[in-house]
């Protein structure tokens, strides 16, 4: 009986259940409740007592503000929903937490229930969501974009032909072919595709794995009233199909409005109506709002639940009205008894089967980790100028420092600090620069990393290797140019086994920092929050090098800062490369009374360096390597988690 009640609710009958059924188009079955198969049978939503709070800190304390207020309400499988309410009803807030997208700044009371189980993780694989913001990588093109996004997304075992066919199909029904092959763009000075073909992209990219639900913010703002037609009758068609759809919509006009199946208007975090599209003017008529003729249905009804500035006591007491007889209204009570239904039958009936996504092979992680390693690349070499300005800034440091330094005998005392100098230059130079120009990498990706992990396209940490291997090559072939050029130009020791080792401690000291840099990148929010934290790190770690005090002399305090020094093992390493073996250093010149380093022994007593640590220190800088990727992974696991 209460099967028979809920397809009354949805217009159907259980012949056309049948019906529907028999037709190819029609891919879903009715549901079964004996398995729960939502990709199989399509989505019934339901909510009850849904409260909503935003968590806000000011001055150290936490409040809660409230935005939904105890909600109830259901979504029918198949549904093509408008979720509508004037500006800051809670229209967004509302969605993110049905399509379990909301941040961690939101404190939800209350169930939601999809086919009577309740929502957790399994939503991002089950449910698409297109944003309000769109969020692009801006030097991709579309068919980039969407062939990345079909590898990250599809079945593994579809063919190459297979994708790109699923690809130009959806995009020839958003008419995007003509940009095909355009940049999506950014910024302004950097704009390619148009506001509405970066919506109808945001669609294309969402609807790429036929998720059986699927939620749009917005998704007609921006689009000229012949696209958003074209948009939302694709959606309509989709939910013929047994596809649910909720979207949120401002001021659509009569032929758009009257596609949606159901409306659901909220104000000031209360339901106003949630029922079929074409009741919602009766209910209204029944109150005394009548819809003027020359008024849409859908901004008329936003009209009455505004709260316009200097109106807002009278607002309040008409939505307060209209939600209070909403709430006893024949309307509400047929949701009830949908919303009842379903939580009866999640508690009552345990499928005997749960199938999140029959039929369907992940991709492998280390595919992912490919495409999204090509991801970063394209976007580098799409912006070669960065990348070469970096590389042709190193090269003008590396012959600055060796003219410098040219001509440099090591075998005098004053050669001496000369060849520490220039061991300075190398540890410097291959520290802060690249320390500092990798902060911006993490928090400059936050959003899109945050959006595409909460849809389920891949782990922290397949995104956390893509980035380090993509900035990889830079951070090998920038320090080889610089040694290669430095080195040879300023009169350090002619060997080719010196050469080599210096490149190497040069190639870990640049690495060792890029990871620094990187760790700091994740620990927070904001480059200058990491700045602000950074700078100290950094004079600590340069004053515990051994350059500007002896080491031996250093206070207990920073005497263990020096083991995480690698400023302390660089230049340790770079010296003991010069000095080691070298036993003729002349004392010409030298001023009576000032003492004479006579071999490299004594030179890296000097600097409490010794001999036997060139393996030990290359040891530890790999090591550090190590602990600050760790590091810097668990912050952004950290990170991700309060997002
Ligand atoms: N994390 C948050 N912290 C504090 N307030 C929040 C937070 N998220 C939402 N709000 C507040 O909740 C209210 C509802 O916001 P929401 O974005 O859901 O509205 P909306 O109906 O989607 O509006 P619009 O149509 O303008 O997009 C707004 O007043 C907003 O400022």
């Amino acid at each position: 009986m209460e099967e028979t009640q809920l397809n009354m609710f949805n217009g159907e009958s259980e012949n056309d259940y049948e019906m529907q059924a028999s037709t190819e188009s029609f891919r879903k079955r009715a549901r079964s409740y004996s398995r729960w198969s939502p990709v199989d049978e399509g989505v019934t939503l339901a909510w009850n007592n849904l409260t909503i709070y935003a968590k806000t800190k000011r001055h150290g304390k936490t409040y809660h503000k409230r935005i939904i207020n105890e909600m109830s309400g259901a979504v029918k499988a198949g549904s093509l929903v408008a979720l509508m309410g004037a500006s800051g009803a809670g229209k967004s807030t509302l969605m993110s937490v049905l399509g379990y997208r909301h941040s961690a700044k939101l404190e939800v009371e209350g169930d939601i229930l999809l086919n009577g189980r309740k929502t957790e993780d399994y939503m991002k694989y089950l449910s698409g969501y297109m944003h309000q913001e769109d969020i692009f990588i801006p030097y991709l093109t579309v068919m980039e974009h969407m062939t990345i996004m079909a590898n990250l997304k599809l079945d593994r075992r579809l063919t190459k032909d297979d994708k790109n066919k699923k690809i130009m199909n959806i995009l020839r029904e958003l008419g995007l072919v003509k940009c095909l092959h355009s940049k999506i763009g950014g910024t302004d000075h950097n704009k390619a595709l148009s506001g509405g073909e970066k919506k109808r992209l945001a669609f294309a990219t969402e609807i790429l794995t036929d998720p059986p639900l699927l939620f749009c913010d917005e998704p007609t703002t921006g689009l000229d009233s012949y696209s958003a037609q074209k948009l939302v009758g694709m959606m309509s068609k989709m939910a013929s199909e047994r596809t649910t759809i909720v979207c949120t919509i401002h001021q659509p006009s009569m032929d758009i409005f009257s596609m949606f199946t159901q409306l659901i208007l909220i104000a000031e975090g209360r339901t106003a109506y949630i029922g079929a599209t074409s009741k919602a003017i009766e209910f209204f008529q029944r109150l005394g709002y009548i819809c003027p003729s020359t008024y849409s249905p859908a901004d008329y009804f936003i009209k009455i639940l505004a709260s316009p500035p200097g109106q807002e006591d009278s607002s309040r007491q008409t939505i307060k009205r209209i939600c209070d007889q909403y709430a006893v209204s024949d309307y509400a009570k047929e949701i009830d008894v949908v919303v009842q239904y379903e939580f009866h039958m999640g508690r009552a009936v345990v499928p005997r089967r749960f199938e999140l996504r029959p039929n369907f092979k992940e991709i492998h992680w280390h595919s992912k980790l490919y495409w999204l390693v090509y991801r970063w690349t394209l976007e580098v070499m799409r912006n070669p100028a960065i990348e070469l300005t970096r590389v042709l800034q190193r090269i003008g440091i590396a012959i600055l420092i060796g003219l410098c330094y040219f001509g440099t005998n090591p075998y005098t005392q004053n050669g001496i600090q000369s060849v520490q100098g220039v061991i300075f230059m190398f540890v410097t130079e291959n520290t802060f620069h690249p320390m500092y120009s990798v902060l911006s990498e993490f928090p400059e990706n936050t959003p899109i990393f945050i959006r595409e992990y909460k849809s389920g396209l891949y782990h922290p940490a397949t995104y956390y290797f893509s980035r380090i291997l993509s900035l990889l090559p830079g951070f090998i072939i920038e320090p080889v140019i610089f040694s290669c050029i430095a080195y040879w130009l300023s009169g350090l020791q002619r060997t080719f086994n010196a050469f080599a080792l210096t490149t190497t401690v040069t190639v870990l000291t640049m690495n060792v920092a890029s990871a620094c840099g990187i760790m700091f990148s994740n620990a927070f929010d904001s480059v200058p929050t990491a700045l602000a934290y950074l700078v100290p790190f950094d004079y600590v770690l340069m004053i515990t090098s051994g350059i500007f005090i002896k080491l031996s002399t250093l206070s207990n305090v920073f005497n263990y800062v020096k083991y995480f020094s690698w400023f302390m093992y660089s230049t340790e390493s770079l010296s003991i490369v010069q000095w080691k073996g070298i036993y003729n250093i002349t004392c010409e010149g030298q001023q009576q009374g000032l003492p004479c380093l006579q071999d490299g022994i004594q030179v890296l007593d000097k600097y409490s360096f010794s001999e036997e640590n060139l393996v030990r220190d290359m040891i530890n800088m790999t090591f550090l390597l190590m602990i600050f990727y760790i590091l810097g992974y668990l912050f952004l696991c950290y990170r991700t988690k309060r997002k």
